[in-house]
């Protein structure tokens, strides 16, 4: 910030707490703070990796942009000998949807999970070295979320030793995957094998797709580009891809091992939830901090838009969230690594937990993301809507989230399974642990009284906890009983589906809140660090508490009036963090670059940068614009009607 103006000074001034010490909490480690903050400077200062322009780009100029910055990214990566992490933050950074992202982030873990020692061999150097580029070929054109009925086959012909890849159907057609259009050399196709005339349900299988000489479709299989997708820019960069038939090389992997993939993906969503809402938490913070309206005294400067109650009410719960899914994000990576070792010895008793786990979280913090990046464009009033508040962008970019790795409601339907199973288990010799063990106590939360009885009793971590555990086991139970009434239980669970989500939520709920409890038992050095941490937990909860109201209130687990106090205990909450409401962005460590956003910049100078971003688009390059003659100066003119007269 040298000779810079820094409009935020003031705010900055306020925090109650050491930022540099939340900085290494927000990163997770020293290690990754300095390694990230290293990376992100770089990029930053790389003009290669410019996006301001992204917006304004067709669609094959924006696609080969990202060549190019993948290309670059890739250079530098082997130039300056950058390690795995490294070279995964730099990606990161760089900040833009690629087929980079398939083949790092799916195609090598799926070759990680599910292929063999000797498959491993021959596959993973290549794309290490991106000497192939790979995607992940699941979804079809007639079927994403049933996997089990996709339709493409895999035959396997002992005469060649090889499996013909088959699409019998324009709904067998692979249709989805990213890097596939346009890019990938090989895939992992998922297809129902087929030997001696029998099925053996999906499996995985490596395919080449293009040359490795000239990039065209090998004989047999067509590819192409699935067309534009939702948002200009956004997305876009990304070719998403269709294809149909083809040879193979070959797999052969017990099912749960495909699943493990599913798990290790759905765990990464996770943690980049937090990224994608804390980005926009930051812009939408720092603008309530410089943006002022109403409220001047005679002449005197207006009220910062933060400082209204509504704002604080819309704005904090988001900020208390980005923090919430940090800490559910670092957990889920130990379960998911526990879970790796077990399956490698071939232990898979914790993979249905896994399972539901990240299925769960996945679905509820995407879903939270998406609907908080589109309130944090509001709580930025009209200049949100502008391309250069950043916000746009980053919600067309995020919000299929919801949909790709399993679409959210089908995957609480999965958590739903695994809660009833859990349920009917009670009481036998299978006693509920991990993340359902509160099921347990099952008999002790169905009558249990909430204890609260002034607004600041809900500071107790324990009784925020018995709170939602109740709910949800009075739920969870409540639906349970339900289904029991049905004598196909198959049919009750279609009938009962918007119960049963509405108990996965919950449940998914009490695993963020209880996750950043513990979070807060361990040793968090800094000073004023685990004060503001613990009232960011308190702000998640209640706020939560508070939105689904009538889950407590039916549920008896609290009574009207504690609903209450809660609230009013929430307003306390805000005012206490109003003064390190900058101070707690900032430990996001984001660089302007990296946020992307005139109304988010470090320095808080955001309307002269408004207007000079305004004047370089592209409409802006000449003051009379085309068109001018053809179509406006007629109308001016009034020449049509005077030529009809
Ligand atoms: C810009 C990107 C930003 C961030 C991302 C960050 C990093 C990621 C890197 C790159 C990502 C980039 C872009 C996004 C790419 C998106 C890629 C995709 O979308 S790939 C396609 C993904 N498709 C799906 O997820 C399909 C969803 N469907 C399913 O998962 C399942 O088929 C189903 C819905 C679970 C099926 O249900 P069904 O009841 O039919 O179950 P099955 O018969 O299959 O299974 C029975 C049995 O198995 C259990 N089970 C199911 N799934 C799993 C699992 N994953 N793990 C463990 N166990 C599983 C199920 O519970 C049943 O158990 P049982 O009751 O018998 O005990
Ligand atoms: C940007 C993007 C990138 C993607 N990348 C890839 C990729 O790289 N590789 C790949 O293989 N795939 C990819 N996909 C595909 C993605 O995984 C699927 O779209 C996703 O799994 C959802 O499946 P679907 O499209 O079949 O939705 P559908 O299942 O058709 O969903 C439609 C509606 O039906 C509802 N529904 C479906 N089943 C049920 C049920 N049992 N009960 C109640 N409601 C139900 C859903 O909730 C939804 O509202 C991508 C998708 C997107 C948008």
């Amino acid at each position: 910030m040298d000779g810079v103006v820094d409009h935020l000074a003031d705010e900055r001034n306020k925090a109650q707490f050491d930022v540099e010490e939340m900085k290494i909490v927000w990163a997770g480690s020293r290690h990754v703070f300095e390694l990230s903050d290293r990376i992100a400077r770089l990029v930053a200062s790389d003009p290669v990796f410019r996006k301001d322009n992204r917006a304004t780009l067709s669609r094959k100029d924006l696609f080969k942009n990202t060549l190019r910055k993948a290309a670059h990214a890739w250079k530098r990566i082997i130039e300056l000998r950058l390690s795995e992490e490294e070279a995964s933050k730099l990606r990161f950074y760089v900040d833009e949807a690629a087929f980079t992202d398939l083949h790092w982030g799916m195609f090598v873990p799926a070759i990680k999970g599910q292929a063999t020692e000797e498959q491993q061999q021959k596959w993973l150097p290549l794309a290490y070295k991106m000497q192939i580029i790979g995607c992940y070929a699941q979804t079809e054109l007639g079927h994403g979320s049933n996997v089990q009925g996709l339709e493409t086959t895999a035959t396997f012909d002992p005469q060649t030793d090889e499996f013909d890849i088959h699409s019998p159907t324009l709904t067998s057609s692979k249709w989805w995957p990213g890097g596939l259009g346009k890019v990938s050399t090989h895939a992992v196709v998922y297809a129902r094998l087929i030997t001696d005339g029998q099925e053996h349900g999906v499996h995985g299988f490596i395919v080449q797709l293009r040359s490795l000489d000239d990039h065209l479709p090998l004989p047999g299989i067509t590819i192409g580009d699935i067309g534009m997708k939702f948002g200009n820019g956004a997305y876009n960069t990304m070719d998403n891809g269709v294809t149909r038939n083809g040879k193979c090389v070959r797999s052969n992997v017990p099912r749960q091992l495909i699943y493990g993939t599913m798990v290790f993906v759905r765990q990464t969503i996770v943690s980049d939830a937090s990224c994608a809402l804390s980005r926009a938490v930051c812009i939408a913070t720092r603008y309530s901090a410089v943006r002022r309206q109403f409220g001047s005294q005679n002449g005197g400067v207006e009220t910062q838009v933060i400082d209204y109650k509504t704002q604080q009410n819309r704005l904090f719960p988001l900020l208390a969230a980005a923090y919430a899914f940090r800490f559910v994000g670092e957990w889920l990576k130990w379960l998911y690594t526990d879970v790796t070792q077990r399956l490698q010895a071939n232990d898979f008793s914790t993979l249905p937990e896994a399972h539901a786990c990240t299925a769960g979280l996945k679905s509820l913090t995407t879903t939270f993301t998406a609907d908080a990046i589109e309130e944090c464009r509001k709580l930025c009033g009209g200049h949100g809507y502008l391309c250069s508040s950043g916000l746009p962008e980053l919600f067309a970019v995020y919000v299929p989230a919801c949909t790709y790795e399993g679409d959210n409601v089908v995957l609480l339907l999965q958590v739903a399974r695994f809660l009833m199973k859990t349920v009917s288990q009670l009481g036998s010799e299978k006693k509920p642990v991990g993340t359902t063990a509160y099921m347990g106590r099952v008999e002790h939360l169905m009558q249990c009284r909430c204890s609260v009885q002034k607004a600041e009793d809900w500071l107790n971590p324990n009784t925020i906890l018995e709170a939602f555990e109740a709910r949800t086991a009075r739920m969870s139970v409540a639906v349970a009983q339900k289904l029991a009434q049905f004598a196909n239980p198959e049919e009750g669970f279609l009938e009962l589906s918007p119960n049963l989500v509405e108990a996965s939520v919950a449940h998914c709920q009490l695993i963020v809140v209880s996750k950043f409890i513990e979070k807060l038992q361990q040793d968090i050095p800094g000073k004023g660090v685990k004060e503001l941490l613990g009232m960011l937990c308190n702000i998640y909860a209640l706020n939560i508490l508070h939105k689904h109201l009538g889950d407590f209130l039916s549920t008896g687990s609290i009574t009207p009036k504690q609903g209450s106090l809660a609230n009013d205990q929430l307003r306390s909450l805000y005012s206490q963090v109003r003064p390190n409401a900058i101070a707690l962005v900032d430990a996001f460590n984001y660089t302007d670059h990296y946020l992307g956003s005139v109304l988010g910049r470090y320095d808080g100078n955001v309307y002269p940068k408004l207007y000079e971003e305004a004047w370089k688009d592209p409409l802006n390059d000449s003051v009379v614009p085309d068109g001018y003659h053809e179509y406006i100066r007629p109308l001016l003119k009034n020449q049509l009607r005077n030529a009809r007269l």
